[in-house]
């Protein structure tokens, strides 16, 4: 198949990697008019791609079969509306980040939509990107017309496993938002790693309270403890993960927080439920990012805010 991957960091090369080794053809896409992308990746066993891919061509752009979409929830739909018309109308785009509501800031896009999240963990050290732990990728409908792209969860399986295909993607995205709403924030505010926040049960608890009340609300069937419980095994399997947004706030970059407390809080007023917990982090989060954007702008340097 042609792949292009929009967004060539952590996750991004780790597919572009995995896709090519699977003898896929794919080019890179990135913020930068750069022709080409290096790919640096070492893997959970230790071995290392090194590799260098085309990038940014419109050609190969316009003969694709699946478009992946690894960028921030932030960067999603403005990234994905640019490449819009040089993109097959029946192109596949595979949307694969944290947080939720890009779905509907891209109902106008023509190409069929699919949503994942995953569980694999992939970061930066230096020029290289460490595949930390491996993990599933939960992949399905993002819009009426993809319901029938069921087959592209088995190519991705054989590159990068696990890959799971589900008709109904969105009880895997609510509890991937679960998690995201308690353990990022929280590890963002208390500025620890992720199982250092069993210091903080009752605060914990109070977050599964809401969430879940706003899930149910949703349609979906979940419980206070049930999400607890989860949200505890994470913390352990990730305990000396310093979460995403911790690593965001600690390099002043702008966070996920809009698309996964506040995709929370959207609907928590949509459906009249009071989530003061959420409400309150939501805040302090936003507060630390616009501290340091001011900061930035105060001291002449441009925003982080591209
Ligand atoms: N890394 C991980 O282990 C996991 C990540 N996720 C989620 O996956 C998503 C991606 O994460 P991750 O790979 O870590 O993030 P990275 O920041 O490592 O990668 C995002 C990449 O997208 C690029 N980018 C931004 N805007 C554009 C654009 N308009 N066009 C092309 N490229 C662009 C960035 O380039 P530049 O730096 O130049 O802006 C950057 O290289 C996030 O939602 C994250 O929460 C989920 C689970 C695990
Ligand atoms: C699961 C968790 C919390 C792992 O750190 C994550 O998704 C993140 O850091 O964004």
């Amino acid at each position: 198949m042609k792949i292009t991957v929009l967004g060539c960091g952590a996750l991004g090369q780790l597919w572009l990697a995995a896709l090519n080794r699977q003898g896929h053809e794919v080019q890179g896409w990135l913020r930068v008019p750069q022709p080409w992308c290096s790919v640096n990746v070492i893997d959970t066993d230790g071995s290392v791609v090194n590799k260098t891919f085309i990038a940014n061509d419109p050609l190969f752009l316009s003969q694709c079969d699946l478009l992946l979409v690894t960028v921030k929830a932030w960067q999603v739909s403005g990234a994905v509306k640019n490449l819009q018309s040089l993109l097959p109308p029946d192109c596949p785009v595979l949307l694969l980040h944290n947080g939720m509501g890009t779905l509907e800031e891209l109902k106008s896009l023509t190409q069929p939509l699919l949503r994942g999240v995953t569980t694999h963990a992939a970061k930066h050290d230096g020029t290289v990107i460490l595949h930390v732990a491996g993990g599933t990728t939960h992949i399905g409908p993002g819009s009426a017309d993809s319901a029938a792209l069921s087959e592209l969860a088995e190519m991705l399986h054989q590159a990068l496993p696990d890959v799971a295909w589900h008709n109904d993607v969105s009880a895997a995205c609510w509890q991937k938002l679960a998690v995201n709403c308690v353990i990022n924030p929280l590890s963002a505010i208390h500025d620890c790693l992720n199982g250092e926040l069993i210091a903080w049960p009752e605060q914990i608890a109070l977050l599964c309270e809401e969430v879940a009340a706003v899930m149910t609300r949703e349609g979906l069937h979940t419980s206070a403890d049930q999400l607890r419980e989860y949200i505890y095994a994470v913390i352990a399997s990730t305990a000396l993960n310093v979460s995403s947004m911790l690593q965001d706030i600690r390099s002043q970059r702008r966070t996920e927080i809009e698309y996964i407390t506040g995709y929370l809080l959207k609907r928590a007023r949509a459906q009249g439920i009071a989530v003061p917990e959420n409400a309150r982090l939501y805040e302090l989060i936003k507060r630390k990012e616009q501290d340091y954007e001011r900061e930035r702008i105060g001291a002449g340097l441009p925003g982080t805010w591209h």
